[in-house]
């Protein structure tokens, strides 16, 4: 248990990230106290209700004052609006962070209303699930995922290595980078996927030859994962596409190529193209394993023993 890294905490949106976070941060003991506010009066019963936060306020701007940290948990859309109202109240050498999913606009929507005094760090935690609200939450979600800390020109390198620190003491890793690639790794990491399986939850569901429970039922690992990310919270992953749509369109415009050149594959019976294209991407998995990056696989630790 370390101890308090900053002396009050501010939650802004109470869902999976912000309960989450509380939860850590209660776990590792690194704030001193912690307010939060919700937009809607029934997200702040239920936190009062669960013991979220030391004191849930009934403003952003009353949850922000005097803290040490605050901490911005809304949808990325809503970050310009959340900052422009709690900015005349952030205290001379508070830091202001977020945990959106992208980078770019959100520093864009955020930075234009702080004071000077403020230190602005931008973060992103890379760990979710597709639940969302405050009793989605819980202390061990960020335990060995990665946290992407994205410093601007300005940002100065003491406020840095705090935020670095506690996110550490919430269990997560700590990796800094820009911005612009930020949202480039994510659009190839998450943000493409996402839409992928929305897609193909879609498509099924077209099928009306496929019944609903055809496709429970006899549904395999790979669908079944799908369905699982194709319920995230609708607000946020639109969000996530109109914030990210550059980075996003490139990728989706090389998967659409690719995708065309196995769909010809399969019309042309190309084997060999099919056989190439799935050896290397099977060698991509096997790195990845054997580099010990995924630990969630079943295979991780065995490394290169598992053929
Ligand atoms: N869910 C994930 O997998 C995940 C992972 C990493 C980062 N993020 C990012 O974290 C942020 C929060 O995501 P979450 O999963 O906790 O979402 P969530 O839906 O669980 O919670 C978001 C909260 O923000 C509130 N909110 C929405 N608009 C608001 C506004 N204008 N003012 C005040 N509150 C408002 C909502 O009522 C809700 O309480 C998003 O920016 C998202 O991109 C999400
Ligand atoms: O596990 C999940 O449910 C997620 O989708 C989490 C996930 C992702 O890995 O893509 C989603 C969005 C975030 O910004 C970070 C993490």
């Amino acid at each position: 248990m370390s101890g308090p890294i900053y002396g009050r905490v501010a939650l802004i949106g109470l869902g999976l990230i912000a309960s989450s976070m509380f939860w850590a941060m209660r776990r590792a003991g690194v704030a001193g106290e912690v307010t939060g506010y919700a937009r809607t009066r029934a997200t702040r019963e239920t936190a009062r209700r669960i013991g979220l936060c030391d004191h849930i306020c009934e403003s952003a701007a009353e949850a922000a004052e005097g803290a040490d940290l605050v901490v911005l948990c809304v949808p990325v859309g809503a970050m310009g609006l959340v900052a422009a109202e709690i900015a005349p109240v952030l205290k001379a050498g508070a830091t202001l962070t977020d945990v959106g999913s992208v980078k770019g606009a959100v520093i864009a929507a955020v930075a234009p209303h702080l004071p000077g005094a403020v230190h602005f760090v931008p973060a992103h935690p890379l760990a979710g699930t597709e639940h969302s609200g405050p009793e989605s939450g819980f202390a061990e979600l960020f335990d060995n995922r990665w946290c992407l800390i994205v410093p601007t020109q300005d940002t100065d390198p003491e406020p840095v290595a705090r935020l670095r620190a506690f996110w550490e003491a919430l269990g997560a890793n700590v990796d800094c980078m820009s911005a612009e690639h930020h949202d480039l790794v994510l659009a190839v990491t998450s943000h493409a996927p996402h839409l992928i399986a929305y897609t193909m939850v879609g498509v099924a569901d077209d099928l009306r030859r496929v019944t609903d429970s055809e496709v429970i039922k006899y549904s395999a690992a790979g669908f079944r994962d799908f369905t699982r990310i194709a319920a995230s919270d609708p607000t946020m992953w639109r969000d996530v596409f109109l914030a990210n749509k550059d980075a996003t369109l490139e990728i989706l415009g090389r998967f659409t190529e690719e995708l065309f050149a196995l769909q010809r594959a399969i019309r042309t019976g190309d084997g060999d193209h099919l056989h190439a294209y799935f050896t290397r991407t099977r060698a991509i998995r096997r790195g990845i394993i054997e580099a010990g990056q995924d630990t969630d696989s079943p295979d991780f630790g065995r490394g290169a023993a598992r053929r």
